[in-house]
Order: structure tokens, then sequence, then C-alpha cells
């Protein structure tokens, strides 16, 4: 599937960053954060899933996914942050929902997250805020061909016309 079959004026891409080091730590974290429950909030929103997949990603992966951000003290503690375990990625397409997304979300740091946001709920660090997701529509196009270079997945939800006029 090619992304420009994708209307990317919709697509958001997120994932979940697991804490620890091994899967037996990714499965505490995935009990203790519920990557299920997090999921839920972008469906029930009415987002589409198009992509999922579980990675344990490179620290070249990683550099070349924050590489806007590699002159950033915090670059180092980032990567090393991403790198440390296995990663949820994600493709969410619906009605705008890069900049929705980012309100499920919530703020950078957790201390400022409201509470009902995925960062204000499960998370107490800026260097651990659990999830990230694609800040313009730009960078989504841009994300999702680094993550998901065979494309997402293209298929029609029988709830769309209940959801969209
Ligand atoms: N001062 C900081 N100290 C440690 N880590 C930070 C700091 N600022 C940002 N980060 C980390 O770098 C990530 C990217 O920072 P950015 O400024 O792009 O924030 P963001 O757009 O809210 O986050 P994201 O792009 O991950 O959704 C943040 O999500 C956070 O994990």
């Amino acid at each position: 599937m090619k992304l420009s079959n994708i209307n990317c004026r919709f697509c958001f891409l997120t994932w979940i960053l697991s804490k620890t080091l091994d899967w037996e730590g990714f499965q505490h974290f995935a009990k203790k954060t519920e990557v299920g429950e997090i999921i839920v909030r972008f469906e029930k929103k009415g987002f589409k899933l198009k992509a999922l997949k579980l990675v344990q990603v490179e620290r070249s992966f990683a550099e070349k996914h924050y590489e806007d951000l590699s002159s950033k003290p915090f670059f180092a503690g980032l990567v090393e942050y991403i790198v440390s375990g296995p990663v949820v990625a994600m493709v969410w397409e619906g009605k705008g929902v890069v900049l929705t997304g980012r309100k499920i979300i919530g703020a950078t740091k957790p201390a400022e997250a409201n509470p009902g946001t995925i960062r204000g709920d499960y998370a107490i660090d800026v260097g651990r805020n659990v999830i990230h997701g694609s800040d313009s529509v730009e960078s989504a196009h841009k994300e999702i061909a680094l993550w998901f270079p065979d494309g997402v997945v293209e298929w029609h939800s029988s709830l769309h016309p209940w959801i969209n006029e």
C-alpha cells in the first residue's frame, strides 16, 4: 500500500515507550499503564487504526527519528529511553487527528499535563513521558514513512458514517 493513498491530512503517528529494559519489565509497564487502555482512548474518540507494531528500536533508527532534536542537551537521554525496551508504533487516521491526538496525549511535561490526558494520567518525568505524537501533518508523513516503509492497512470501518458527517 502506498503512502500516497492515505489522506495524510488526518494521519497521526504515536508510540508508547516501555520503561524498562526487558520484556518482563515491559509487561509490568503494560500492566501499569495499560497499553490497551491507551489504544482505546484513540478508538473511542473515533479515530481509525491504520497500522500497529511492537518493535525493538535500533539506536541509529532512534537517532534518525529524533534528528531534529540532536542539538538538545536531553537528546542522548531521549535516545537511551526509546531504545531501552520495545515500542508500540501506531498510525491513527481521522479528522484533525494530529491536533486532537496531541490533546489526548497531553503536555510534554507530565506535571503540566491535565488529568485525563495520557501523560497526565501515566507519567511523572518529562524524560519518561510515555508517548509521542507527530506534531504536524508534515512530520506525520515523514514519521509514517520511517516507521512503516511498507505502508499501512487500508480498510473501511462500518462506523465511519456514524462518526463522520
Ligand atoms: N527538558 C527535557 N528533558 C528531558 N527530556 C525532554 C525534555 N524536553 C523534551 N524531552 C523529551 O523529548 C521529547 C520530544 O520533545 P519535544 O520538545 O519535541 O516535545 P513534544 O513534541 O511534546 O514530544 P513528542 O514529540 O515526543 O510528542 C519529549 O516528548 C520528551 O520525551
